[in-house]
């Protein structure tokens, strides 16, 4: 089997490019895809994320850590179906802002500006609130609001104007400390992958083709040049499929350093130590790994005021009862992503821009977090924040053990592993205590059941995000872009050492863009496809 283009991956990247490489040429694409197909109908559903983003059928388990000064490990999730992690994510629709992408250019990659992103994001987009200078109207991924309005939600909001916040209708719509309701991926309340955008639309042409269920092992090399990949299909099977022009790889920020590992590229000692034979070095292929590490809030609200979400969903029936109004409505709890409302704030003041974002719902779990896989709803009414620094600092690595997908990798988040981010996250708790102690909320909320109060100073929060921390779901920087010899890929993504081969997914940021990953990775890959067209 041959093809012109081979794509590892049908993610955010994998998807946007299969379609933007096979509209504007004839070229044979081929997409290969770990995952199973995405015909599940929570694949549908914005709330169904709570049943397929910890499923090991839908989603693949990696172990990070140990970290921190109690030796403390994480379990993170990444998509493994068609449409990688946006089959499976929390849909918020966040786009970062001019500095994240400049920054970009200022380090010494051209042409990926703020210019270039806010040209992508208008074409990908359909804004509910119609096109715009900053939006699109006519895009293949549809933006809506979170709707109806919520009493909790608006009593928080407007007690954000403590921490200084303005409310805005268009989160995506500045880079003010602003809080406002949340913009999601989604199409009159249903879910909008990566692949029902992009993917399926470029499948119903002859040129481009899909398979699921097979793992690319290795890249395959005729001295420096990637000729195709090593294949294994679920029931056992391997086999050889040949890429005339380049292989394309898009496995994400954790699966995509580990394939250039395995295939040869990488830090020498990492790949001799796995008994992998040396293709091209290239020392920081899993390193410069960064990841958002926040703290979690969780409150009781005071009976007989306004009660969120917990008195629609604490009991089989009445889920059933929203389940109908969604599926005659598709409006209400279950057509939302992850967070009802969004807060970028300063939580120090000195900052020249926001440096932490909330992510609001009203509603309160049994544990400590809505991901837990009994969707263990509170019996009484509460309301939850998860707050993180929007761009970290630390960098922590992962590698490879050993030369097959199966060998389990290392993986060393290192939060909070410089001052600058052990600063600022101590400083996140007391601010998020001084919007929920000021204007309507502090009437609605009566106890703090997390963090709770014994944790008080700074180095408490700075303790407990250690320990207890929320995690983005944003891990990138393992295949870093950049100017730099030792830099993975070059501006054009394209790997250092070798021919012939790309990177095109989230881990080729260096650093986080001021919000969430998946539509900036989107807007990487429309870019890249120009790029990989111009240079065939
Ligand atoms: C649970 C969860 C919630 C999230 N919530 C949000 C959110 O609300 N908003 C947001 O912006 N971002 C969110 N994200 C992050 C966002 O979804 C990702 O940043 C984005 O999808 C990254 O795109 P990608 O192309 O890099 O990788 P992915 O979308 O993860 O795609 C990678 C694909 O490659 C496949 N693959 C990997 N290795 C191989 C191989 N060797 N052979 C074949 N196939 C392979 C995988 O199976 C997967 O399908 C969330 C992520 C998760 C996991």
């Amino acid at each position: 089997m041959e093809y012109d283009y081979i794509i590892v991956g049908s993610g955010a990247g994998g998807s946007v490019l299969a379609e933007r490489l096979s509209a504007s040429s004839s070229a044979s694409v081929l997409v290969i895809e770990a995952g199973g197909h995405d015909r599940h109908p929570m694949h549908r559903v914005p709330k169904g994320f709570f049943f397929t983003m910890h499923s090991a059928r839908y989603a693949k388990r990696f172990t990070a850590g140990p970290f921190g000064p109690d030796n403390a490990t994480d379990a993170w999730w990444r998509g493994r179906v068609v449409g990688g992690s946006t089959t499976i994510n929390g849909l918020v629709w966040n786009r970062g802002w001019a500095d994240d992408f400049d920054r970009l250019v200022e380090d010494g990659s051209p042409g990926w500006g703020w210019d270039t992103f806010l040209d992508a994001y208008r074409q990908l987009e359909s804004f509910q609130l119609g096109g715009s200078e900053l939006h699109g109207a006519a895009g293949p991924v549809s933006v809506e609001i979170t709707s109806p309005t919520e009493p909790v939600s608006e009593a928080f909001m407007d007690s954000a104007a403590a921490i200084g916040a303005r409310r805005v209708l268009d989160i995506n719509g500045s880079d003010h400390v602003r809080t406002g309701y949340t913009q999601f991926s989604t199409r009159r309340g249903t879910r909008v992958t990566a692949a029902g955008a992009f993917l399926r639309p470029a499948l119903s042409r002859p040129h481009v083709s899909l398979l699921t269920r097979a793992e690319v092992g290795r890249i395959l090399f005729d001295g420096t040049r990637a000729v195709g990949v090593l294949v294994r299909h679920h029931g056992g099977e391997v086999r050889e499929i040949r890429a005339r022009r380049e292989v394309l790889v898009c496995g994400g920020s954790l699966d995509s350093p580990l394939l250039l590992e395995r295939s040869g590229i990488g830090r020498a000692e990492v790949l001799s130590a796995a008994g992998v034979k040396l293709v091209a070095e290239s020392p920081n292929v899993g390193e410069k790994l960064n990841e958002h590490r926040g703290l979690r809030f969780m409150y009781k609200l005071r009976p007989g005021g306004a009660s969120g979400f917990n008195t629609l969903v604490n009991s089989p029936l009445k889920r059933m009862t929203q389940g109908a109004r969604y599926l005659v409505r598709r409006d209400g709890i279950i057509a939302q992503g992850s967070a009802t409302c969004l807060v970028y704030f300063k939580a120090d003041e000195s900052s020249d821009r926001p440096d932490t974002i909330g992510f609001f719902n009203p509603i309160s779990m049994k544990g400590s977090t809505m991901h837990n896989h009994k969707l263990a709803v509170d019996d009484e009414p509460g309301l939850m924040l998860a707050a993180y620094p929007l761009r970290p600092t630390s960098r922590g690595h992962i590698h490879i053990t050993g030369p097959d997908p199966e060998d389990a990798p290392v993986i060393q988040p290192d939060f909070l592993g410089t001052e600058e981010d052990r600063r600022v996250i101590g400083k996140v708790g007391p601010r998020v205590r001084e919007l929920f102690g000021s204007g309507p909320i502090a009437d609605l909320v009566t106890e703090e059941r997390i963090p709770g109060p014994d944790v008080r100073t700074e180095a408490d929060f700075e303790q407990v995000g250690h320990y207890a921390g929320a995690s983005g779901y944003h891990p990138l920087g393992t295949c870093a872009m950049g100017p730099g010899a030792d830099d993975v890929v070059d501006e054009r993504l394209r790997v250092r050492g070798v021919e012939g081969l790309r990177v095109v997914d989230a881990s080729v940021f260096p650093h986080q863009p001021s919000g969430n990953t998946s539509a900036p990775t989107q807007a990487l890959a429309w870019r890249a496809a120009s790029l990989i067209l111009a240079d065939a």
